[in-house]
């Protein structure tokens, strides 16, 4: 051992080892007797209130050295990576025991050398949520200042619940009781600020945000440094696709999270953040209450940087009476929840969908005759003489697929009214329900079941139904289920949109009976964008006026997916929206064992 290397194992204070056993727990590095570039200070984390500023101000002065200071979250201690051993020992020279970290209040910094290097802190900030947008510099330094000027804080009641925090509100006030407004009573005294509403009108003009959604209310928040907001999604019911946010006085880091992502997003002083679409929907954002934000550096660690006194305007549309129609359902508060016991659900379906199919059958089997160019695309895929089940054949029009004389099918639905067409049709069908199939296991080659399962009430009938259609596979065999989809819009869509307006479409409601249960659901409007997952659509006669009222469950993007994500032995070939519909193609891949006939 050198002496160097004597002198400074010697030295190490207790306070150094525990802050070395802590490192070495969080990374696996250990202290090193030997030099390194790589040197731990104890007491000088995040923790304690250390920044990258105040200690790179503690280094050794040198021209040309570059340190790079590395902080992680949580942690009583930092990492300098120096340029060369040199560098590392006049570190150590220079701080151990020293109390000249201006923010440890003439506490001892502790320092020693480490066997390596520790990663940096992960900012998660790769990339941004879909539908966000942060225009840098939006606003000129002026503009800053004179946006300050226009809030007084003075008497909003809800400054005085929010923790470090003075809010103002314009337009309407914000009532954090029910994270939304009282529409009948807007704050006619106090509107959008003039420059503020020129401002928005220039981001109209621009193209970045929707006339639709031209805010009608502001809320502007003043943090104390240090200060944060709780993780929450802009209530859907109450304000429209676009929220509009200016950010001013000091930067900040902005936490989005959806499910398991997290992501970082440093807001810069006097950038706009436009959040739409999923990042408006689907993700929550939070400000997490601390002192400092670790923000990238460009190049190294990055910089731990204090945090300043911030004031942002949230600028928001409030709806007049219709509901959100995003297709982010777990956010969205406009989604009626809707769950029945088993036995209700039945009785749902009976009176809902299979009384109606029986009353309407003649009717339903003449508006239905061009076969599905996917479902055909997918009969023809299957190999020669396979045998085919269509599960709610309906009319049959699948059945009569053209140049596939190879095929056998077999039909079956609920309605005796539909199968009496088939019949006509020379097909062979037969009356049963998809959760009751009456068909041999692991015999047919091919099963389609096209706008069945939107039908059944609960999500636990509609996961039972696709069991029992892949029961009839045999190893192999292949399974097309088509749905109905909430989100009628999806690029390559569906013509079924006629541009409705939404705000209509919606207004409707009908209450029905489900066995014991009366439940209230929205009627949806022909060619309109749903407005709800489930939903009564109605059927009307032309001879008479008499409307029946069938019911569904509309699809949201994965939902079909993930009623099967967990049962084994298939593999999923293929999912796609088609026209309006959700699509996914299962292959069955093994045998279940209770399945194969002996
Ligand atoms: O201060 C911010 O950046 C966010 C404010 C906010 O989320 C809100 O007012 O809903
Ligand atoms: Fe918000
Ligand atoms: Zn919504």
């Amino acid at each position: 051992m050198s002496d160097h290397a004597k002198r400074s194992s010697k030295k190490r204070h207790k306070k150094l080892i525990k802050a070395g056993k802590s490192l070495e727990n969080d990374f696996g590095v250990k202290l090193s007797a030997a030099p390194t570039k790589f040197v731990l200070l104890s007491n000088a984390g995040l923790v304690n209130g250390g920044l990258t500023s105040s200690i790179l101000r503690a280094l050794p002065e040198s021209d040309n050295l570059h340190y790079d200071v590395v902080l992680h979250p949580d942690k009583t201690y930092a990492v300098v990576r120096c340029p060369n051993i040199e560098a590392a020992s006049a570190v150590i020279e220079n701080l151990d025991g020293s109390s000249s970290l201006d923010y440890l209040d003439g506490q001892p910094v502790h320092a020693g050398y480490l066997e390596g290097d520790i990663p940096d802190p992960d900012l998660q900030s790769s990339s941004l949520p879909s539908g966000l947008e942060i225009i840098e510099n939006g606003l000129s330094p002026e503009d800053e200042a004179a946006w300050l000027k226009l809030c007084s804080f003075d008497d909003d009641s809800a400054s005085c619940l929010l923790k470090n925090r003075l809010v103002e509100h314009f337009g309407y006030r914000f009532d954090y009781a029910i994270n939304g407004v009282n529409r009948d009573d807007p704050l006619l005294e106090k509107p959008i600020p003039e420059p503020c509403t020129k401002f928005l009108k220039g981001l109209v003009h621009r193209g970045l945000m929707p006339e639709s959604c031209f805010p009608n209310q502001l809320t502007v928040n003043r943090y104390e440094a240090g200060a944060g907001i709780p993780a929450h999604c802009d209530t859907h019911s109450m304000f429209s696709s676009c929220i509009v946010v200016v950010s001013l006085g000091a930067d900040v880091v902005v936490n989005y999270r959806k499910d398991d992502t997290e992501l970082s997003v440093l807001i810069p002083r006097r950038s706009v953040t436009l959040m739409q679409d999923e990042s408006r929907y689907a993700w929550t954002h939070s400000i997490i209450p601390r002192k400092y934000d670790l923000i990238p550096s460009g190049s190294g660690a990055p910089l731990a940087v204090a945090r300043g006194v911030r004031t942002s305007f949230t600028f928001r549309r409030v709806r007049s009476q219709e509901a959100c129609d995003c297709s982010f359902p777990s956010l969205c508060d406009s989604r009626l929840k809707f769950s029945l016991d088993e036995s209700d659900a039945a009785q749902l379906e009976k009176l809902h969908v299979h009384e109606v199919y029986e009353n309407i059958a003649s009717h339903f089997s003449d508006t239905r005759h061009s076969q599905w160019p996917k479902v055909v695309e997918f009969l023809n895929s299957l190999p020669d003489c396979s045998l085919v089940v269509d599960v709610g054949c309906g009319n049959g029009k699948n059945m009569l697929i053209k140049n596939r004389e190879d095929l056998s099918f077999i039909g079956c639905d609920r309605s005796s009214g539909l199968l009496e067409i088939c019949r006509r049709k020379n097909l062979q069908a037969l009356q049963c329900d998809c959760l009751a199939l009456p068909f041999r296991h692991a015999v047919f080659d091919a099963v389609i079941c096209i706008a069945v399962i939107h039908h059944l009430s609960t999500s636990l009938r509609r996961r039972q139904a696709i069991e029992q259609l892949l029961s009839l596979l045999k190893k192999d065999g292949k399974l097309l289920i088509s749905v109905w989809a909430f989100d009628q819009n999806l690029r390559g869509g569906s013509k079924y949109l006629k541009g409705g307006d939404p705000s209509t479409a919606t207004a409707r409601h009908a209450c029905i009976r489900a066995g014991k249960a009366e439940v209230t659901l929205p009627v949806h409007t022909n060619r309109c964008a749903f407005s709800n997952s489930d939903v009564l659509v109605p059927w009307k006669k032309s001879e008479n006026n008499d409307t029946q009222q069938r019911y569904y469950h509309v699809f949201d993007k994965g939902e079909l997916r993930s009623l099967v994500q967990d049962i084994e032995g298939i593999e999923l070939l293929d999912e796609y929206h088609d026209e309006g519909n959700w699509c996914i193609i299962l292959k069955k891949t093994q045998q279940v064992l209770n399945e194969v006939e002996t």
